[in-house]
């Protein structure tokens, strides 16, 4: 554990006053350490040399401080923890916070164990004023402009971030300010005709919200029905609007995209077939309508949307240059980054509607920021669309308590009552979110464990994996490294599974090998190690290989599991798609990817680049669905292991979750939310 210190006063660094009452002396930086950034400073070749910065964070710190005129080697440390926030995924860094953050170990090698020596940390009140008064450092929200770094309210940013952090603050607060002009009664008649059930309460309130509001957030996990809604949403659109209504559908991933688009344009060519089928009136007025938002759909990457151009590092649209769209739907917006969603709200014309879709309990951006997790969490200033939505529609609004109804009362809607907390989803509404409650293809009972892990209710996550049922289960090893006699239901797992992938592949059955490979998953949260992709990646090849008794030869066995690593134009392959090598019944061998009711394939020499995928990173899996997942945790110690992880994790299985590893690692999983800091959850 890193023990907070202050710095030795015989560093030649020019620190701020009071910055150093040496309690406890940091042993001198090895001047020979391969870590120690060539000619740096004392204070930030300590820093270094412990593990916490690298040399890059370094050397723009230092840089930053030459452009500048800065030498205070406290402020440059302040740089350099921003620059160290930033590759963590943090939009900024609080001073205050640094110390227990730098414990928990480097942000981008979770593999390497955080640094053991007492590091010397200057006194907070002499360290935030040298940063305030500092050149390099713009002081407030007000203070200029033209500085690289900008302090607010104890938080240290590079200003890049800050100023899109602004754009999100200003563009959110703007579209939540007002309501837009609706006919009451068409709007009504149209969200009764597309979601008719008693059930569909909160679907109702998310369509009625995207009519009436230029920024719905819809969230729910898995299985809720948000791209159902999505779907049915912008048939209501189109219902009020007329089939003119033009809609963007866009996703992080070409992976994503290409899911949003299959299951948006299944639900609209459904819901077309059913108003064909009720005839009549309905048909003129609601399927043309339908049929023709259906043949122009299309989604595409968000990148893709904003005319990304690899000569350039601006998009074709901004603020300059806005989308034609009046409505934006934007999925899987926990894997949005910060710096991202500005350059869309800054890019879309001021009236058009934005629908941010996602599940904020899942894995964050790889990228800067936790965007839709601050925006659900955001407290939003009380707004007009709450009361509009209570008008419209007044039985399916979320109050507090629900009307007719005590606090605590079964909900109509039969889900569990833990899961549905009606006062944060009423005051949600101010902010424009809409939480989808209702588990439609989620096993319930798993969707109980999901919720306990999502609420940080570590005793309720752990006894129900210890009360084993058709849903899960928990292997807890006694050691850190499970023994062969602990894994043999995950190797039962992994074996069974592959050697149906095999056998369906080499009988050239490609739908066969693709509704086996969505059988089984095994995930991890490390790369390497123990609990590593690496070592566990090997295991279940050597499992699939005994279970068939004939490892097979060549670079492309059928059977051999795929993960596309690349997005690729000419083959229509995302980054993330999986796979399986299937013979093609002349002697050779075909790729077969995607829906088993309809495979995609591709010759082998026509792939982009591919890897064997007997197990992947949780982080790699999201966005996919298992039959069964069996997710390996690392130790109770390891920085990767957060509530987030564990609920990603256990919200890719349909019917059944394999949890192996100890109490421990579990309740600290639960315990331990991703820590990404940003300004978005303050007032300024
Ligand atoms: N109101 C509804 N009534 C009945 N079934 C529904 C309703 N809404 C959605 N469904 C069904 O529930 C299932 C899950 O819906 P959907 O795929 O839209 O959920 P999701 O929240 O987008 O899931 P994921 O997070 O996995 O993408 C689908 O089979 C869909 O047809």
């Amino acid at each position: 554990m890193v023990n907070a210190a202050t710095v030795d006063g015989t560093a030649p660094d020019r620190t701020a006053p009071g910055a150093t009452t040496a309690a406890v002396v940091a042993p001198a930086p090895d001047p020979g350490d391969p870590r120690r950034p060539w000619r740096a400073g004392p204070l930030l070749a300590t820093f270094a040399t412990a593990g916490v910065l690298t040399s890059a964070d370094v050397r723009v710190a230092e840089r930053l401080g030459a452009l500048t005129g800065e030498d205070d080697a406290t402020v440059l440390l302040a740089a350099a923890l921003a620059v160290r926030a930033v590759r963590a995924g943090s939009v900024c860094v609080d001073l205050a916070d640094a110390p227990s953050l730098v414990a928990e170990g480097p942000p981008d090698a979770p593999d390497v164990p955080p640094p053991d020596v007492p590091l010397p940390w200057p006194a907070h009140d002499a360290w935030t004023a040298a940063v305030r008064r500092s050149p390099l450092v713009a002081d407030g929200p007000d203070g200029p402009a033209d500085r690289p770094v900008r302090w607010v309210d104890g938080r240290v940013y590079l200003d890049r971030y800050w100023r899109d952090e602004q754009v999100v603050r200003r563009e959110v607060d703007a579209r939540l300010g007002g309501v837009l002009p609706v006919d009451d009664a068409a709007l009504r008649a149209a969200v009764a005709a597309r979601f008719p059930g008693p059930r569909d309460a909160r679907q109702r309130v998310a369509a009625a919200t995207a009519a009436l509001s230029r920024l719905t957030v819809l969230t729910g996990g898995p299985g809720t029905g948000k791209t159902t809604t999505v779907a049915r949403l912008v048939a209501v659109l189109r219902d009020v609007h007329g089939p003119g209504l033009r809609v963007a559908l866009a996703a992080p991933t070409g992976r994503a995209a290409a899911r949003l688009q299959e299951a948006v344009t299944a639900e609209l060519d459904r819901l077309a077939r059913e108003d064909d089928v009720r005839g009549g009136a309905q048909v003129d007025e609601v399927a043309a309508p339908v049929a023709a938002a259906t043949a122009r759909l299309t989604a595409s990457t968000v990148h893709r949307l904003l005319g990304w151009r690899p000569s350039s590092t601006r998009f074709a649209h901004d603020r300059t240059h806005r989308l034609p769209h009046d409505l934006v739907v934007l999925d899987e917006a926990s894997m949005v980054s910060l710096p991202l969603l500005a350059r869309v709200l800054d890019a879309l014309r001021p009236d058009a509607r934005l629908v941010l879709v996602g599940d904020p309990d899942q894995l964050a951006s790889v990228e800067v920021g936790a965007v839709l997790g601050d925006l659900v969490a955001r407290p939003a200033p009380p707004g007009p669309l709450p009361a509009r939505l209570a008008t419209l529609l007044p039985d399916d609004v979320p109050t507090a308590p629900p009307p007719g109804r005590a606090a605590g009362s079964p909900d109509p809607s039969d889900v569990p009552e833990p899961q549905v907390d009606h006062a944060r989803d009423a005051a949600a509404l101010h902010a424009g979110v809409v939480r989808l409650v209702v588990p439609h293809r989620f096993g319930h009972d798993l969707g109980v464990l999901a919720d306990a892990v999502r609420r940080g209710d570590a005793d309720a996550a752990l006894a129900l994996l210890r009360t084993p049922g058709a849903h899960w289960s928990l292997v807890e090893p006694a050691g850190d490294v499970p023994t062969d006699a602990e894994v043999a239901a995950v190797r039962d797992a992994v074996a069974t599974t592959g050697a149906r992938v095999v056998a369906a592949a080499r009988a050239g059955d490609a739908a066969g090998a693709l509704a086996a490979l969505g059988e089984h998953r095994l995930l991890l949260a490390h790369r390497r190690g123990p609990a590593g992709v690496a070592r566990w990646a090997a295991l279940a090849q050597r499992w699939v290989e005994d279970a068939t008794h004939d490892p097979a030869p060549g670079a492309w066995p059928a059977g051999r599991p795929l993960l596309v690593t690349t997005n690729d134009r000419t083959t229509g392959l995302s980054n993330g798609d999986t796979g399986v090598v299937v013979a093609d019944g002349h002697g050779g061998v075909v790729a077969a990817f995607g829906d088993p009711a309809a495979p995609r394939l591709v010759r082998p020499h026509r792939l982009p680049a591919v890897e064997t995928v007997h197990a992947m990173t949780v982080h790699r899996a999201q966005g996919s669905q298992l039959t069964t997942v069996t997710v390996v945790l690392p130790p109770a110690s390891s920085p990767l292991l957060t509530r987030e992880l564990l609920y990603t994790a256990i919200t890719r299985a349909r019917e059944h979750v394999q949890v192996v590893g100890s109490g421990d690692a579990v309740r600290a999983a639960v315990e331990r939310p991703v820590r990404r800091a940003s300004g978005l959850r303050f007032d300024r």
